[in-house]
């Protein structure tokens, strides 16, 4: 579904704050897989993600999603494949809007039809059922301002916009890092139901290298700009965190001066 090939991005090329962000990264995700993302601060991981989404443009490599050849599309056109989720609940949606206005936006992403359409009576009924799986009581608030919503609960209906239009790929940057451990587990519980249901492809950067072995099928580690190491199948499976610290050691022959850099 993603292939990455050799992808560089240099930030500020030839002034004096040259930094070359990604060094040929290349990765290769099959569809329906569900990848955890983690490294240190400045490795790269949102500029991979940003790439994919098509905000920073690479400075060579070339970028494949769906057998498509992606490279030089611009964002707009890339949101009929893929669909993102931030850190900042406040990103993803818009506060002085409604919850109902919220989600008809989500669903237009991907079509030329105009809001009203998307507020029809049949969108309204597939905003309630859509938001009554959370279990919140939203589905009876679809005319309250986004901006009454805890962190928690925008997340959750951050999410359930990424999925609402037809969409492939899945990027989730630290999606739940800004919410409180119990939140958190419940918008990656959330996370994972909605992945698994719609069958996404999905790159998931977390800091949290339990959330990053408990959710997902693989998860790589990007160092200094390019991926240090790349686990899955059984080897992952009797992975504990000890594990991933140990894995990062022999690979960058480096410690992690500060396992909180990491644990997040
Ligand atoms: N728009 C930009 N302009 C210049 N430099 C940038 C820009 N975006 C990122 N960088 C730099 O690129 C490097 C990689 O940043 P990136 O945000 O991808 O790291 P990260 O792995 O996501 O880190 P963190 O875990 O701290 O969020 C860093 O040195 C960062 O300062």
């Amino acid at each position: 579904m993603i292939e990455a090939k050799n992808i560089h991005v240099v930030f500020k090329p030839g002034t004096v704050l040259e930094n070359h962000a990604l060094q040929g990264a290349s990765l290769s995700i099959p569809a329906g897989q569900f990848v955890t993302v983690i490294g240190t601060n400045g490795a790269g991981k949102s500029t991979f993600l940003n790439v994919l989404a098509g905000v920073i443009p690479v400075s060579e490599g070339k970028l494949t999603v769906a057998g498509q050849d992606i490279t030089r599309w611009p964002v707009r056109e890339r949101a009929r494949l893929l669909s993102r989720v931030f850190q900042d609940p406040l990103a993803g949606t818009c506060e002085q809007l409604t919850i109902e206005e919220n989600m008809a936006l989500a669903l237009k992403r991907t079509t030329p039809r105009g809001l009203s359409n998307a507020l029809r009576a049949e969108y309204r009924d597939r905003f309630r059922e859509s938001l009554s799986r959370l279990g919140l009581g939203l589905e009876n608030r679809l005319h309250d301002q986004m901006g009454l919503l805890s962190g928690g609960q925008r997340q959750a209906v951050s999410l359930l916009m990424a999925t609402l239009a037809e969409t492939k790929v899945l990027l989730l940057d630290e999606h739940t890092a800004a919410l409180d451990p119990k939140t958190a587990d419940f918008v990656m519980q959330l996370t994972d139901g909605l992945v698994r249901e719609k069958k996404l492809t999905v790159m998931m950067v977390t800091h949290s290298m339990r959330q990053a072995l408990d959710y997902g099928d693989r998860t790589v580690m990007f160092h200094k700009g390019n991926i240090a190491f790349d686990v899955q199948g059984e080897k992952r499976s009797k992975f504990d965190v000890p594990d991933l610290l140990r894995l990062f050691s022999e690979s960058c022959h480096e410690q992690i001066e500060d396992d909180a850099l990491l644990f997040g």
